[in-house]
C-alpha cells in the first residue's frame, strides 16, 4: 500500500539583506533528516514526511507571508519550523491561531523564551542565555566577583544581559557597569576605563567587535589586569578582517585580544557514541560536507549556518518522533492523524505534549526542551593564545559538571588577574 503523507511548513533565510542566511547550511541537512527518517521503518510507519518551504530572506514580513501561502495551499500542513529569531518571533505568535507547533533550527533571542507569546514554540538552537551560567561558572572558579558588561545594543545582546545582572547578583557578583553603544563604542569603553573594569562581559556582533577592540587597545585596557569574555561564534580568524569600521592594524587587535576568553553553546555533539540515527556526530559531518560538495553552490567554502546544521538536523527528527508518538497515542482512541485541521486544538494539543517530552541523542548532542521551549545545551569555553582558540573546558548547566581539557588557561603573570584594584596596607 502507498504509504500516506505528512506534510510540514518551513521558511529557511537563504537570500537576502542581512541577518543571518543560514538557511544556506541548514536546508540540507533537514533534507538529509528527511530522506534519513523516511527511510527507517521502525518510524511513522504507513506515512512518509514532506517538507514544503520558502525563502524568508531572515525578514519578518516575508516569512508572514511565504507561511501564509504554506498554510493556504493545500495539503494542511501538520507543523512549521524557521530560522532566524526576528523570524521566529512572527512567525511564533501567529502559530497559535492555526493550532501549530514551530520547531526553530536558528533562533538564540531570549526573548523567544516566553511561553505567554509563543505558547507552542520550540527550538533546537540554544537561547543566548545559555552563555550566563557558564559565565557565572567561570567567574567562580577564577575568583571574581566583580565585573562589567559592555554590549552592542541589539535586542538579543540587551536581554542577554538583563539575564546575565539577575544571575550576578544571585551569586554575589558585582556588575559596576553595564554600558550599551550602537555603533560607535568609544564611550562605553571609556566608562569601563573609568569604572576600573578588570573583568568585561563583552556581547556584540562580529563587526562591533573590531571596533571595541580597536577602541580597547587605544585606551590600554587589556593584558595582564584584565580578562574579556567574549562570544565564540566568531569566525577563527575573525579579527584580521580590515573593514572600514575601525583603523588598527590585526597586530594591534590581536595584542588586545591575548588571553580573552570565549563562551559557546555546542551545536555539534562532540564524544564518538552512535545517536538516534545511527550515526555518530563524525559520519553525519562527513556527510554533510560531501553533500554540499555535490550541491556545489557553495564551491568548497562553508555556507553560512554551516555550524548550525545539526540542530536543523535534529529539528526534523524532534518533529518525527512527536509525530511518531503523536500517532500511537491518537491510535487508542482511534483517531488518525489525518484528522488535523487549523482549528483542531486536541491534535495540536497531542503533538505539543509530545513535542514537550522529547528526549533524544541527536546529532548536535542530547535535545530536551526546558518548559519555555528552550533548547538545553553544554557550552564550549576557549581561550585565545597568541592569535588562536585553544579549547580549556565543557560546561552542563543542569548538571553543574564543568569538564577541563588538557588547555589550562594560561594568565601572564601565572595566575588570573584580580577583579579590582588591591589596595596594599601595611598595618
Ligand atoms: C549562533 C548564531 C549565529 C546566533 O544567531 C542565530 C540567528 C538568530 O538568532 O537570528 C544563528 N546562530
Amino acid at each position: 500500500r502507498e504509504p500516506k503523507e505528512l506534510h510540514l511548513a518551513a521558511v529557511f533565510p537563504m537570500q537576502g539583506h542581512g541577518g543571518w542566511l543560514g538557511g544556506q547550511g541548514c536546508l540540507p541537512a533537514a533534507l538529509m533528516a528527511l530522506e534519513d527518517v523516511n527511510n527507517r521503518t521502525d518510524l511513522l510507519s504507513g506515512y512518509k514526511l514532506r517538507l514544503h518551504w520558502r525563502d524568508s530572506q531572515c525578514n519578518p514580513g516575508k516569512a508572514a507571508s511565504e507561511m501564509y501561502d504554506l498554510l493556504y495551499d493545500p495539503p494542511t500542513k501538520l507543523m512549521m519550523l524557521g530560522g532566524c529569531s526576528i523570524v521566529s518571533s512572527t512567525i511564533g505568535e501567529a502559530a497559535k491561531m492555526w493550532n501549530l507547533v514551530v520547531v526553530s533550527y536558528g533562533s538564540s533571542s531570549p526573548a523567544l523564551s516566553n511561553r505567554h507569546r509563543f505558547p507552542t514554540f520550540f527550538r533546537t538552537h540554544p537561547s543566548a542565555t545559555i552563555h550566563n551560567p557558564t559565565r557565572i561558572k567561570l567567574f567562580k572558579m577564577f575568583d571574581w566577583s566583580r565585573i562589567a558588561i559592555i554590549q552592542e545594543a541589539e535586542e538579543v545582546f540587551t536581554s542577554t544581559g538583563v539575564d546575565l545582572e539577575a544571575r550576578c547578583k544571585e551569586a554575589n557578583i558585582e556588575v559596576v557597569s553595564r554600558v550599551n553603544f550602537i555603533t560607535d563604542p568609544t564611550d562605553a569603553v571609556k566608562t569601563l576605563k573609568r569604572q576600573d573594569a578588570r573583568i568585561i562581559v563583552g556581547m556584540f556582533y562580529v563587526a562591533a567587535a573590531r571596533r571595541v577592540f580597536c577602541e580597547a587597545y587605544r585606551q590600554k585596557i587589556f593584558g595582564k589586569q584584565y580578562v574579556w569574555l567574549l562570544i565564540g561564534w566568531y569566525e577563527d580568524d575573525w579579527y584580521t578582517i580590515q573593514d572600514k569600521g575601525h583603523n588598527c592594524t590585526t597586530e594591534e587587535l590581536k595584542q588586545a585580544l591575548e588571553g580573552h576568553i570565549t563562551t559557546e553553546a555546542l551545536m555539534l555533539y562532540k564524544e564518538e557514541n552512535k545517536t538516534i540515527s545511527g550515526m555518530t556526530s563524525r559520519t553525519f559531518m562527513d556527510r554533510y560536507i560531501q553533500t554540499l560538495e555535490k550541491d556545489n553552490n557553495t564551491n568548497g567554502r562553508r555556507p553560512e549556518g554551516f555550524q548550525e546544521a545539526p540542530l536543523a538536523y535534529d529539528a526534523i527528527w524532534a518533529v518525527a518522533l512527536a509525530l511518531n508518538k503523536t500517532i500511537a497515542r491518537l491510535k487508542q482512541r482511534g483517531e488518525p492523524i489525518e484528522n488535523f485541521t487549523y482549528t483542531n486544538k486536541r491534535i495540536m494539543g497531542e503533538l505539543w505534549k509530545a513535542m514537550n517530552a522529547t528526549q533524544f541523542l541527536g546529532v548536535s548532542g542530547y535535545v530536551s526542551f526546558s518548559a519555555k521551549g528552550d533548547r538545553m545545551a553544554q557550552t564550549q569555553i576557549e581561550q585565545m593564545i597568541n592569535g588562536t582558540y585553544y579549547k580549556i573546558g565543557y560546561y552542563d548547566y543542569p548538571t553543574d559538571d564543568y569538564q577541563k581539557t588538557i588547555n589550562e588557561a594560561q594568565w601572564i603573570d601565572g595566575k588570573p588577574p584580580q577583579d579590582r584594584t588591591i589596595i596594599k596596607t601595611t598595618l
